[in-house]
């Protein structure tokens, strides 16, 4: 579950989020779309704790993951101790996962001899291997072919069912946000506010 109240979060003293609500709950699935530079990063940003300069509350229960809009993996460690170290999974666990995102076989690769799609699979395998409650997703299919993205999105609405966690989802691509997302809301305006769009129908 989360709940933000924000009043403002600026850098440097210049606002780029504004006065916002937002509240998701276990098993929704929150789509956020806006133009690039809009806010979503910070927003997310804001939601999984890596950013506790803002003003106004939050709360959110339980574990938090996030999947990085670039998937950061250690260059000096192996794919498998990508998923264990940051994530404390044992290495069953994420030999498990890494199976389930496509990518049995790798666990011993270096980064630098995966593709960047393999990458964004051990972005996936990193985050869901901690069960999360609350999984933040920063354009997490950004720069694969439609291909890719088609397999990939598949994959990340099988895990999302089954963790059942409270989901943000940030992306340009309106089809991703469609697949995945059961409510949807775009950030939009300096400072930045949060225009909530439709509920998806049946939901
Ligand atoms: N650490 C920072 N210091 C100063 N300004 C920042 C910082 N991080 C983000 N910004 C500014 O905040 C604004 C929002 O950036 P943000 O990355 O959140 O946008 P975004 O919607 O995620 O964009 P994109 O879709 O291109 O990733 C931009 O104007 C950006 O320059």
């Amino acid at each position: 579950m989360i709940r933000l109240e924000l009043t403002e979060k600026s850098f440097s003293g210049i606002p780029v989020l504004g006065p916002m609500k937002l509240d998701v709950a276990r098993g929704e699935v929150l789509g956020l779309s806006g133009a690039s530079g809009a806010g979503k990063t910070t927003l997310l940003r804001l939601l999984a704790g890596l950013d506790h300069r803002f003003e106004g509350s939050l709360k959110v229960e339980g574990r938090r993951a996030m999947v990085f809009q670039n998937p950061t993996l250690m260059p000096w460690r192996r794919v498998i101790d990508n998923v264990t170290l940051p994530t404390s999974a044992t290495e069953t666990q994420a030999r498990a996962m890494l199976d389930r995102v496509g990518l049995a076989g790798l666990e011993d690769h270096w980064p630098g001899q995966i593709s960047v799609g393999q990458a964004r699979r051990v972005g996936l395998a990193r985050a869901f291997v901690m069960r999360p409650d609350v999984l933040l997703m920063d354009e997490p299919f950004a720069s694969l072919d439609d291909a890719r993205v088609e397999g990939l999105l598949e994959l990340t609405a099988g895990l999302i069912a089954e963790t059942h966690a409270a989901v943000v989802i940030a992306s340009h691509a309106a089809g991703e946000l469609d697949a995945l997302a059961t409510r949807f809301a775009r950030v939009e305006g300096r400072p930045a506010r949060l225009v909530q769009e439709r509920v998806r129908a049946g939901s």
